[in-house]
C-alpha cells in the first residue's frame, strides 16, 4: 500500500521578492525573486543605485513604490569602509558579536566558534589583532567573517572583492560558492567586475541609467542588451574567457 505523507515543512521556494518596486528616481518596476543556492550577479555603473538596492533589503532605504519581501536569516558584507584606527576592539570579539545573539541573547559565543568562522575566509592568524591596525584587505576578510558567522540564508555582498589580491578574491568566490551548494544560501553580489564571478553566477541584475533587465550571462551580456540598456553603442567580447565591456 503507498501512502501519501504529508508535508508538513513547506519546501521554501524564495529567499527574496521585489514587487513593482523602486527607489525613485533611481530605478523602478523591479520584478525579482531570489531562490535558495541561487547567485545573483548586480552590476551598473556608479550612483545608479546598487547599494541602495540592498539597502532596501536591509530596511535602511525606503522603496517609494512596490513591495520587498524576505523572511531569510540575512548576513551582510557592506562596501568597504576603513575602521578607525583607535577601534579597541579585537577581531575575535567584533566577529563574536556578529555570531550570535552574543549580547542580545547574553550568551557568548564559544571561542572555537568565531574561530571557525574567521578560519573560514582565512583570517584566523588576525583573530588577537585590533581591527583598527588591520589592512583594507584583511578588514574586508573580518567583514566577510562577521556575516557568514550567522549562518545566512541569504548573502548581501555590496563589491566585497575590493582590495583583496588575486588569490584572496578567488578564494572569497570560491567560498560563496560552497556555500550557495552546500547550505543553499542565496547570494546577492553586488560588483563593477563579473570576471571572478562569472562561472558562478546564475543570473545577472543589470541596472542601467535608463531601465534594467535580467537574465543569464549569456542573455544580459550582450552588446545589442547593454546598447540598449545605456542608450549608446556597446560592445561586449570574450577575451580568454574574460568578458570586456567597451
Ligand atoms: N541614504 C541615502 N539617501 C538618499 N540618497 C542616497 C543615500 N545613499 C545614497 N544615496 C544616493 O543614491 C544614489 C545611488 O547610490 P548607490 O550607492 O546606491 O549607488 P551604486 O550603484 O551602489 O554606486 P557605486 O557603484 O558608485 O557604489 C547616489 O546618487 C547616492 O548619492
Amino acid at each position: 500500500m503507498t501512502r501519501t505523507v504529508p508535508r508538513t515543512v513547506p519546501v521554501q521556494t524564495t529567499v527574496l521578492t521585489f514587487r513593482d518596486a523602486a527607489v525613485e528616481p533611481l530605478w523602478r518596476h523591479l520584478d525579482l525573486t531570489v531562490t535558495p543556492g541561487e547567485f545573483l550577479t548586480v552590476l551598473g555603473p556608479n550612483g545608479v543605485g546598487k547599494s541602495t538596492l540592498l539597502g532596501t533589503v536591509l530596511g535602511t532605504r525606503r522603496l517609494t513604490h512596490g513591495t520587498v519581501t524576505t523572511g531569510a536569516r540575512t548576513g551582510y558584507i557592506p562596501q568597504q569602509r576603513m575602521a578607525d584606527p583607535d577601534l579597541p576592539v579585537r577581531v575575535r570579539d567584533l566577529v563574536g558579536l556578529a555570531i550570535g545573539h552574543g549580547i542580545l541573547h547574553n550568551r557568548r559565543p564559544s571561542r572555537s566558534t568565531v574561530d571557525r568562522a574567521l578560519d573560514e575566509v582565512g583570517a584566523l592568524g588576525l583573530a588577537d589583532r585590533r581591527v583598527g591596525t588591520l589592512s583594507g584587505g584583511q578588514q574586508q576578510l573580518v567583514r566577510q567573517a562577521q556575516a557568514l558567522a550567522g549562518d545566512p540564508q541569504l548573502l548581501l555582498c555590496d563589491e566585497p572583492l575590493l582590495s583583496l589580491d588575486l588569490r584572496t578574491q578567488r578564494a572569497a568566490v570560491e567560498l560563496l560558492d560552497r556555500r550557495r551548494r552546500e547550505r543553499r544560501t542565496a547570494v546577492v553580489f553586488v560588483t563593477h567586475n563579473i570576471n571572478p564571478v562569472l562561472d558562478v553566477t546564475d543570473r545577472i541584475l543589470y541596472l542601467g541609467p535608463r531601465s534594467h533587465v535580467t537574465g543569464t550571462v549569456d542573455e544580459v551580456m550582450r552588446g545589442d542588451v547593454l546598447s540598449d540598456l545605456y542608450g549608446t553603442r556597446v560592445d561586449v567580447a570574450r577575451v580568454n574567457g574574460k568578458l570586456v565591456v567597451v
